[in-house]
């Protein structure tokens, strides 16, 4: 096995982020200093370090629906529009700081109403927060490019509504349309009125599916609901056999999302947080780099994993060995499954991602 990168290396590289949500990616020292300007007195911590460390504790629990408790404390404390361009603003620059060139960033504007916003209101506030954050990065020398995309609640009755909002605001930064929230009870089908809706309107989305339910829940995301793309994903391993003498053996489902390049939003740390893997050495992404499926790294929410792109890269290199050739090819796959225009995945492909790619492998002859 080669020398896994090291984190400061792999920081450099140019790299794409399709899986993370803006109410989990918050500096700690952000949610404290938001609770005591709205007055919220339910944070567990009020010391920026114990707090993050409680995030990432409580997020531990081996369980999707205790992993999601923790977005109480930060969903409290983005109600207003002061507080949702900070964090868009700030979400900008760390991913740019990381080295992200382009993000696709989620959340749920159905969960930001309690203030007396409204949801264009809130979507505006996310979009000048991302404005914000792409200018500070740029006087710092970064480039970063961010689409957003707008979440439905599984659990709740507003997709329809969401996804019409989505595609209000598609000619200005919002990029595409997700369910979120817990999954098992809550299938996708739920919500098919908002993805007929979507595919009639041309629109790009994605559903988070095989994460904390199995193949049911993948297969109708895909052959139902026609999702673009698939959060997580990770149970279609559910659907790959090994027979004697290691020859593997793939059900239909996981060959048609395999054969068909269905993107998986791979988010190996927030999958051991909540037990959809049992740890990265053993995370599914391994095999299905190996079978070819077309598998992007995520971060899913860095407040919650204490994580980055860096270090999910990090991780994953040291447990497969996965070199700058690897690293290059999950980022060309990220950039390949986004939901912007063609010509613009492309420019990025061949402008920014291949020449940042060749510097750095040139560099470490
Ligand atoms: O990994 C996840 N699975 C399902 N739902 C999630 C995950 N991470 C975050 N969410 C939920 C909690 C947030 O409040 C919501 C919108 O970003 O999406
Ligand atoms: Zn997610």
């Amino acid at each position: 096995m080669s020398h896994p990168l090291t984190l400061e290396q792999i920081r450099r590289a140019p790299k794409v982020l399709l899986h993370d949500h803006l109410d989990g990616g918050l500096r700690p020292a952000t949610v404290v200093e938001l609770a005591e300007a709205v007055g919220y007195t339910g944070l567990p911590a009020t010391d920026p370090a114990e707090l993050g460390a409680w995030f990432r504790d409580a997020a531990d629990s081996g369980a999707l629906e205790r992993y999601l408790e923790t977005f109480t404390h930060t969903v409290a404390v983005m109600q207003t529009r002061e507080a949702l361009v900070r964090v868009a603003a700030e979400c900008a620059e760390d991913l740019a700081a990381d080295g992200v060139v382009y993000a696709e960033v989620r959340y749920a504007p159905e969960q930001h109403l309690e203030g007396g916003l409204n949801l264009d209101e809130v979507v505006e506030a996310v979009l000048e927060g991302f404005r914000v954050g792409r200018e500070r990065a740029a006087e710092q020398g970064r480039s970063i490019r961010v689409g957003t995309l707008l979440t439905a609640m599984r659990h709740a009755a507003r997709s329809r509504e969401i996804a019409e909002l989505a595609v209000r605001y598609r000619d200005v930064g919002v990029v595409g349309f997700d369910i979120a929230g817990a999954e098992a009870g809550h299938p996708p089908t739920r919500h098919l009125d908002a993805f007929e809706y979507l595919r009639r309107e041309n629109a790009h989305f994605t559903i988070h599916a095989g994460e904390a339910f199995g193949l049911p829940s993948i297969w109708e995301a895909v052959q139902w609901c026609g999702a673009d793309r698939l959060g997580h994903g990770v149970r279609i391993v559910d659907d790959i056999e090994f027979a004697e003498g290691g020859e593997v053996r793939m059900g239909r489902l996981a060959r048609y999302v395999r054969d068909t390049r269905v993107p998986l939003e791979m988010c190996p740390s927030s999958n051991v947080q909540t037990g959809a893997a049992v740890s990265i050495a053993e995370h599914p992404i391994g095999l299905l780099r190996d079978l070819r499926f077309r598998v992007t790294v995520n971060t899913d929410n860095r407040l919650q994993s204490g994580t980055s792109l860096s270090e999910e890269f990090a991780k994953l290199s040291s447990a497969f060995g996965y070199d700058w050739d690897d690293l290059q090819w999950f980022t060309v796959n990220a950039m390949k499954s986004s939901f912007l225009p063609f010509d613009e995945r492309l420019a990025l492909i061949n402008g920014r991602i291949k020449p940042g790619f060749a510097q750095l492998k040139w560099a470490a002859r």
